[in-house]
């Protein structure tokens, strides 16, 4: 087996799809993009606002302000409650990956929710099933490593499907952690009043819940009330990231996810688990970012069925996965996919770093 040379197939479809103009618009706007250090500044000028009530009249009350709060919040729940979903719901924006097919978050992601004076940051952990493979194994000891760190735990359930043997048995791990614990029943466009009070009596005869609460985190029932009691339930203590910040994954690993998250969309039956992305390199360029992906497959065959006919497949997993991180970066992508296989990744401790995940021995 080789990987390099006649094995890399570049697909760059970029720049005749580039935004039509950009040039002229990057000279206009001399700030390229909100940093982390913008938000600290605008964040300190919050905190010492104080100054500028110096007009009110006297007779009005000095404006307190309320205690920042700042927490972490593990969302874990059996593959396809729909924690990712959720998730992007809480936060508002496209951070973590949603699929319809199960295992698709691998390693713990962060988003981050403000709400008043209050910073939410949630851990997306990988569902938890029972663990067959190496890979599975460290996917879920990263799931209930995320728990047990967090402030609250929150257990997704889907309403519709209950609770099986597998959420029987998270149930039963769940009260050995000692953390505020909340319950929110997932799915209820999908299910009748009737049986989600029979279900969150149910799940709570067997685990003592902090609180309940039902959502869809598809249409967004329910999450506003969610997120309100979850700004007063996290601790005080000052921000942990810059206000606008909505996701700790570095841009690189992100951007990996979304292609990921396209390979896996269109070849989930043919390479179901088998393949991975990583951003090779990022480069800021006068007429966008250039940034170069692998992705590895296990098998020769596989690199086949990623390339497609005529590279038809490769170049259309790279224009959906440009377009994607283009929006979230608001700058034009020119991206290079590069397939390579690489027999037993699964096996090699250095990819489980590079998603985040510890190797598991043995
Ligand atoms: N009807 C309905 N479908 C939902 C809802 N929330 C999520 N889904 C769907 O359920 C499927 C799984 O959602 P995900 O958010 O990927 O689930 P997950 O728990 O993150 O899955 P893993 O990454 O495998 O752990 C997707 O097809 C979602 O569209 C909901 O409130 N109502």
């Amino acid at each position: 087996m080789s990987t390099d040379g006649d094995n890399d197939i570049p697909a760059p479809e970029a720049t005749a799809a580039a935004a039509p103009a950009p040039e002229p618009r990057i000279e206009e706007t001399p700030i390229e993009e909100t940093s982390a250090g913008d938000a600290a500044v605008k964040e300190t000028a919050v905190a010492e606002a104080p100054a500028a009530e110096e007009a009110v009249p006297a007779a009005a009350a000095p404006v307190a302000l309320a205690p920042t709060r700042a927490g972490f919040v593990a969302l874990i729940g059996a593959p396809n409650a729909g924690k990712s979903t959720l998730l992007n719901q809480l936060v508002g924006a496209k951070v973590s990956i949603v699929s319809h097919k199960v295992q698709t978050t691998r390693a713990i992601m962060r988003g981050i929710a403000m709400r008043d004076r209050s910073q939410i940051i949630f851990v997306d952990t990988p569902g938890i099933f029972a663990p067959k493979r190496r890979l599975d194994r460290a996917m879920v000891d990263t799931a209930w490593g995320g728990a047990m760190d967090a402030d609250i735990v929150a257990l997704l359930i889907d309403a519709r499907k209950g609770i099986d043997a597998e959420i029987g048995e998270i149930l039963q791990r769940l009260r050995d952690i000692r953390r505020k614990k909340i319950l929110i029943l997932n799915k209820i466009d999908t299910v009748k009043r009737d049986s989600l009070l029979a279900l969150a009596a149910d799940a709570n005869a067997r685990v003592a819940f902090d609180d309940t609460y039902m959502v869809s985190a598809l249409n967004g029932d329910g999450v506003e009330y969610l997120t309100d009691d979850l700004a007063r339930s996290v601790p005080e203590g000052p921000w942990l990231y810059p206000e606008d910040q909505i996701s700790d994954l570095p841009m690189r690993m992100l951007a990996a996810e979304i292609t990921r998250e396209k390979v896996f969309l269109r070849l989930h039956d043919e390479l179901p688990y088998s393949s991975t992305v990583e951003t090779d390199q990022w480069k800021e360029q006068p007429n966008g970012v250039r940034i170069e992906q692998t992705i590895f497959v296990e098998r020769e065959s596989q690199r086949k069925i990623v390339l497609g006919k005529g590279g038809a497949t490769i170049k259309a997993i790279s224009m959906a996965a440009r377009g994607e991180i283009s929006d979230i970066i608001e700058q034009p992508v020119h991206l290079f996919l590069f397939v390579k296989v690489r027999e037993n990744w699964a096996d090699d401790p250095e990819r489980y770093r590079e998603m985040g995940l510890e190797f598991p021995r043995g």
